[in-house]
């Protein structure tokens, strides 16, 4: 029997957890290198990116990697709001930060206003799962899917990357009508692009 999305999260989110520190680290340190030649890269200066959580694909030497470039980092902030929708915020070495309700550091929204999302140029997604045609599973908040929306209707705006271990990498995904495909995901052995 298919699993459903809900035992797919668990069963991917438990193995990535199961990473230890030292996997983490070596998996996380070439991901500079990998980049550096990327086209996205070349002219970017505005780029989002997330803070490993829940044993995702740690970020921290991409981010630093950016700073030495003068390229500017924006974490994901849960919108007060507007339920369900994502700001932006500028993310620097000496970055207030606060926790969100998931327990994930957020820069501080005082002195800080978001950068509006179609000014990014990339946005590296964290996910749970990824298939082998694009398709993306997230934590189930929709946060990224309605983030990515008008990329996916209109292909302007801020490019999607996807950041993951290899073995987030299934064979196939069940999907929904509002999922967005990604274009890439950049794991710590391989780059995946889809047309
Ligand atoms: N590092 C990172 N930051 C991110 C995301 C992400 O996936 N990764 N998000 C991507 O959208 C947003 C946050 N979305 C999240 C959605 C659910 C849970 C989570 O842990 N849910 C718990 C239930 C928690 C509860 O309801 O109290 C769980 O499923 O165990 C975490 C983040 C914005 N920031
Ligand atoms: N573009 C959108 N507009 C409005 N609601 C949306 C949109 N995209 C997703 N949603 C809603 O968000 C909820 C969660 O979606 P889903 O389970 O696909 O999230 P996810 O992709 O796992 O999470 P995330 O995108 O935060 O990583 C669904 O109930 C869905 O209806």
């Amino acid at each position: 029997m298919q699993k459903t999305r809900h035992q797919i999260r668990q069963h991917v989110r438990q193995q990535r957890r199961a990473l230890c520190k030292q996997q983490q680290r070596r998996l996380s340190q070439d991901l500079p290198q990998q980049f550096q030649y990327h086209p996205k890269l070349q002219q970017a200066k505005h780029v989002a990116l997330y803070l490993a959580h829940d044993g995702e694909l740690c970020t921290l030497p991409l981010i630093e990697w950016f700073w030495a470039q003068g390229i500017k980092t924006y974490l994901p902030v849960l919108d007060p709001y507007n339920e369900g929708q994502l700001l932006f915020l500028h993310y620097h070495a000496d970055s207030p930060m606060l926790k969100n309700k998931f327990g994930i550091d957020e820069p501080c929204r005082q002195q800080n206003t978001a950068i509006e999302a179609h000014d990014l140029d990339i946005i590296f997604t964290p996910l749970v799962a990824f298939d082998q045609s694009g398709n993306r599973l997230g934590m189930g908040g929709g946060f990224y899917d309605r983030t990515l929306a008008p990329w996916f209707e209109h292909k302007t705006g801020p490019y999607p990357i996807g950041l993951a271990h290899d073995l987030q990498c299934l064979p196939q995904l069940p999907t929904e009508s509002w999922d967005v495909p990604l274009p890439e995901v950049i794991t710590p052995t391989k780059i995946w692009q889809w047309k």
